[in-house]
């Protein structure tokens, strides 16, 4: 089954408790949360009180997209604060092996995010270790921006590499949206972020139902 991972970063901030519980009973799989530090991204958003305070607002698995540099600093205290899963990007994790391990410390699950000019040929030695690919369709740092069609590619590629032994989820990020989601899960897609396509929607329901078929 696909999860779908409606992203905070398009929702309406001064209604954020409506908001969650709209997609919530609209049957969204997970939370996904955008962080970001004005260094690896030109953007700034949420921090680790963020998380904890939406962990006791919902149950739903909440999935935290790090967009930071020097990610291992703040691993703990987003785990500490809630996070079910990390994703820290393949660009700004100088020891990624080690950065994968210390999530995976917290009885957490470990992602790894890769940008759009990045290869998936560079995730070959990590495969083994995390729980999660997330495959960027735009440059990280901004929701509504266009899709980038290379990412079909990078799905199918990233599939033929995957240990057959073991599961690991391949999520797409940036500009999903209700055409482009069977083409994306087609490909192997197990999980899609959508955040402008979902909030911006008059019925949200129906846009979380269009991609799930
Ligand atoms: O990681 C992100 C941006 O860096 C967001 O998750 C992504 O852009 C989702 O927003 P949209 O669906 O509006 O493109
Ligand atoms: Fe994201």
């Amino acid at each position: 089954m696909v999860k779908i991972a409606p992203s905070l970063l398009a929702a309406n901030i001064l209604e954020l408790k409506s908001e969650i519980q709209i997609i919530e009973d609209a049957g969204a799989h997970w939370l996904h949360i955008d962080v970001m530090d004005g260094h690896f991204v030109p953007n700034i958003t949420f921090g680790p009180d963020y998380v904890k305070a939406i962990n006791n607002l919902s149950n739903l698995t909440l999935d935290v997209h790090l967009m930071i540099e020097n990610p291992e600093l703040y691993i703990p205290k987003f785990a500490e604060n809630g996070a079910d899963i990390i994703t820290v990007h393949y660009e700004s994790a100088i020891h990624l092996h080690r950065v994968v391990q210390m999530i995976k410390s917290y009885d957490i699950k470990a992602g790894v995010a890769i940008n759009p000019a990045t290869n998936v040929e560079n995730l070959r030695y990590i495969l083994n270790e995390v729980d999660m690919i997330l495959i960027m369709s735009v440059n990280p740092g901004f929701g509504g921006q266009k899709f980038i069609k290379e990412a079909v590619e990078k799905i199918k590629h990233l599939k033929s590499m995957l240990p057959s032994e073991k599961d690991v989820e391949i999520q797409i990020d940036g500009g999903v949206n209700g055409e482009n989601a069977s083409e994306l899960i087609s490909a192997g897609a197990t999980s899609l972020v959508a955040g402008s396509y979902i909030f911006k929607s008059i019925d949200k329901r129906k846009a979380i139902e269009s991609l799930m078929n």
